[in-house]
């Protein structure tokens, strides 16, 4: 991948899609993690006379204005950060957009507004999604690649626009792939790998895959409740992807003919709704009441999660193990990151939710070998899948 020391960007426009998908709690951004990895690419750009128009999706608003999803305060932080003003258009690829790149001096930056609220980012028509993309094009004359947790997206801003502008990798998705290629080569064993999260039904498809590469899959989070259920297991109101117990059965089939160990959650916190005091219990995995609701994992399940990580050699984690946000559901989640820091061997948080748990949690972030900002992004990759937003870059 050719990187962006190699372009001659003074006085040009560049356009930078980063991931600026950060967690917000209304307008207020709870983990700016992302928006800080991103600056080191955008302040090189910029100090080198560069015109830097940063794109960025937030959320899923499938093609529509939805305010809350605006990158507003996105782009009001990022501006604190650089120490600089930002620029924010009001659109993505309008007037406004237009309006701003013009107005744009050397060394100045700007940020559109969120990608997703125009139909063509991610549409899998491949030309609704090549005419959006000519449009954002339209406004640059060279395009960097940063976003390395959409790199597993074929949107128009990750993989379309690189085929038509000049392009460089920037050094977030540098550094990324030079961490994640670690963990397939050469992978010190026992490798384990952890799985939790809310994106179930993205983040299942990874797992035939991780099955052919893994001694021992650990599945917590909101993953779980899919696995016991397709084990025949009352789930209640636990989140579960109804459409791919099927699909689960044979990982569970898959799991034992490969021989590797796989993990599930022996006891839950089950609560009566989602919030942050409702009444909850500990209660069997086999046996969550029918009006209840898992949280987090179990006590039981924490020692158990533990011991299995104490002698893995490689551990890669993605996903929180319950609803870390609120505090009665954040131990699972802990417990995890603390048998990772508690590990002598090579240690890899994946995701924005789980890097924002581990900061959240008061955890020291160097107690990881790396915390990458990709999570769907990074287990793609682990899969040695060709991912969209790579291949247009080495293109
Ligand atoms: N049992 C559960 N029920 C509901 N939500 C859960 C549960 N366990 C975890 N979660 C939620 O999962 C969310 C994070 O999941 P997600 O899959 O987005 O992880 P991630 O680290 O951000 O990865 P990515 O970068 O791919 O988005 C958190 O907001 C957390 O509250
Ligand atoms: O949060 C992420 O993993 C990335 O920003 C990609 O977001 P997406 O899963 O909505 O495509």
């Amino acid at each position: 991948m050719r990187t962006i020391d190699t372009l001659d960007v003074k006085g040009r426009r560049v356009l930078v899609r980063a991931d600026l998908n950060v967690p917000l709690d209304g307008d207020v951004i709870t983990d700016d993690g992302r928006i800080r990895a991103s600056l080191p690419t955008i302040n090189d750009l910029a100090g080198r006379g560069a015109r830097v128009i940063v794109c960025a999706h937030l959320g899923r608003p499938k093609g529509k204005v939805v305010p809350e999803f605006s990158l507003a305060p996105v782009a009001a932080r990022l501006g604190e950060l650089l120490g600089r003003p930002v620029r924010f258009a009001s659109d993505v690829v309008g007037e406004s957009a237009r309006a701003v790149v013009t107005a744009l001096g050397d060394g100045e930056v700007a940020l559109l507004e969120n990608l997703r609220f125009e139909a063509g980012e991610d549409s899998k028509d491949d030309a609704a999604r090549g005419a959006f993309a000519d449009k954002l094009a339209g406004l640059a004359e060279l395009y960097v690649g940063d976003g390395f947790g959409a790199v597993h997206r074929k949107h128009a801003s990750v993989y379309d626009v690189p085929k038509i502008l000049p392009h460089a990798a920037g050094g977030l998705i540098v550094a990324e792939v030079e961490v994640l290629k670690k963990l397939t080569e050469d992978t010190a064993r026992p490798y384990a790998v952890v799985l939790g999260g809310a994106k179930v039904s993205d983040k299942l498809g990874v797992i035939a895959n991780l099955l052919t590469k893994v001694d021992r899959l650990i599945v917590g989070g909101g993953m779980a409740y899919t696995f016991l259920k397709a084990q025949g297991h009352e789930v209640g109101n636990s989140l579960l992807q109804e459409d791919q117990l099927g699909q689960v059965s044979g990982f569970i089939a898959e799991a034992e003919k490969r021989g590797v160990d796989l993990v599930l959650p022996v006891d839950i916190l089950a609560a009566t709704h989602f919030a942050e005091d409702a009444p909850h219990d500990v209660v069997e995995a086999t046996a969550i009441p029918a009006d209840r609701e898992g949280l987090d994992i179990g006590p039981k399940t924490r020692e158990l999660f533990a011991a299995k990580l104490a002698d893995a050699r490689t551990i890669f984690w993605n996903g929180p193990m319950g609803v870390f946000e609120f505090e009665a559901f954040a131990d699972g989640t802990r417990a995890v990151a603390e048998a990772l820091i508690a590990s002598e061997g090579f240690t890899v948080v994946g995701g924005g939710d789980s890097a924002a748990a581990v900061r959240k949690l008061g955890l020291p972030e160097d107690g990881f070998s790396h915390i990458s900002t990709g999570g769907g992004a990074s287990l793609e990759y682990l899969e040695g899948k060709t991912l969209p937003g790579l291949a247009a870059l080495e293109d």
